[in-house]
């Protein structure tokens, strides 16, 4: 069933310029200026490019998930546009000006302090924690699929891989693994396409290590994104292919304080086995409790 749809006119959406290419289709920034007087609000939207992976029901489905979150640390759905036609469809999402939280990182790394990045991991966390209790899992948390709102806000984005897991599993398989990052995936993602809230917790220790390795003020993120994949051990657990695991083990050479708290935290997520992880809200509890002590 269509939920109450917010329709946006097309010949009222003015193109501003273009944000980026996401799964299955690209984000341009908009003004919606019914007006034409430029009073009108800026909008992300992001237009299906209907390739071998995804169709318009993929797309169609991920509209009517992202219209369903209402969520503070989750990226606001605004409606969609219809063009040719109702032939294709656009997502009108509201518009986040401080861009994705990869890239903050790479602008901001001088000033951008632990307490930053353990205040953002605990938002992502609760916007996790709230999409675990519709069933969803992500499938695709990185920093690059991480919104900055403000100095003091993220927000989850890009739902194009979410799935919703059935009722009577606890998890989901895909059919067709497409050609994602395995880097941030969990090994069972990687060997049976096995996706779950805990292969996202294995994700979300990845956007920590993100997240905590560019507060390394000396060291410039390129060179850093360089030498953290140059110096990922990846251990091949099985001599067999296509059996392959990764296991990275990171060298950590991160300065910030409380670093063995955090890298704790980033070892649990990144348990082989997943019922050895921990859950989201039991990382959000231990990370408020980092913060706690950040203060004292
Ligand atoms: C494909 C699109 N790529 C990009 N988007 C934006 C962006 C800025 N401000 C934004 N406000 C709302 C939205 Cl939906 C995107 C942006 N900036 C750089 C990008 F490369 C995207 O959705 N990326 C996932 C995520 F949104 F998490 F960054």
């Amino acid at each position: 069933f269509i939920h109450e749809q917010t329709l946006f006119e097309e010949r009222h959406l003015r193109y501003i310029s273009p944000l980026g290419k996401g799964n299955f289709g690209s984000v341009e920034l908009c003004r919606y200026d019914p007006l034409g007087d430029n009073t009108g609000e800026l909008v992300a939207v992001k237009k299906l490019q209907p390739n071998k992976q995804s169709t318009v029901d993929d797309f169609q489905k991920e509209v009517n998930m992202l219209s369903i979150l209402h969520c503070d640390y989750i990226v606001k759905y605004r409606g969609v546009c219809y063009s040719m036609g109702r032939l294709s469809m656009s997502l009108v999402m509201e518009y986040l000006p401080y861009g994705s939280l990869i890239g903050y990182l790479e602008n901001n790394q001088h000033n951008i302090n632990t307490r930053r990045m353990l205040l953002f991991a605990s938002q992502i966390c609760k916007g996790m924690e709230y999409l675990q209790t519709l069933r969803y899992v992500h499938r695709d948390l990185a920093a690059r699929n991480i919104l900055v709102a403000s100095e003091s806000l993220v927000k989850i984005a890009d739902f194009g891989l979410t799935k919703i897991i059935p009722s009577d599993k606890e998890y989901y398989r895909v059919t067709q693994p497409g050609e994602s990052p395995i880097f941030w995936y969990a090994p069972e993602s990687i060997n049976e396409s096995r996706f779950s809230h805990k292969s996202d917790v294995w994700s979300f220790g990845i956007v920590l290590h993100e997240l905590f390795f560019y507060c390394d003020n000396k060291s410039n993120p390129k060179r850093v994104k360089k030498k953290l994949l140059i110096n990922i051990h990846v251990h091949v657990q099985c001599v067999f292919f296509p059996f392959k695991m990764f296991y990275p083990c990171f060298c950590f050479s991160c300065t910030c304080r409380r670093l063995d708290t955090v890298y704790s935290l980033m070892r649990q997520c990144w348990a082989y086995n997943f019922d050895e992880r921990p859950c989201f809200s039991s990382l959000g509890n231990q990370i408020e409790t980092i913060m706690q002590d950040e203060r004292e």
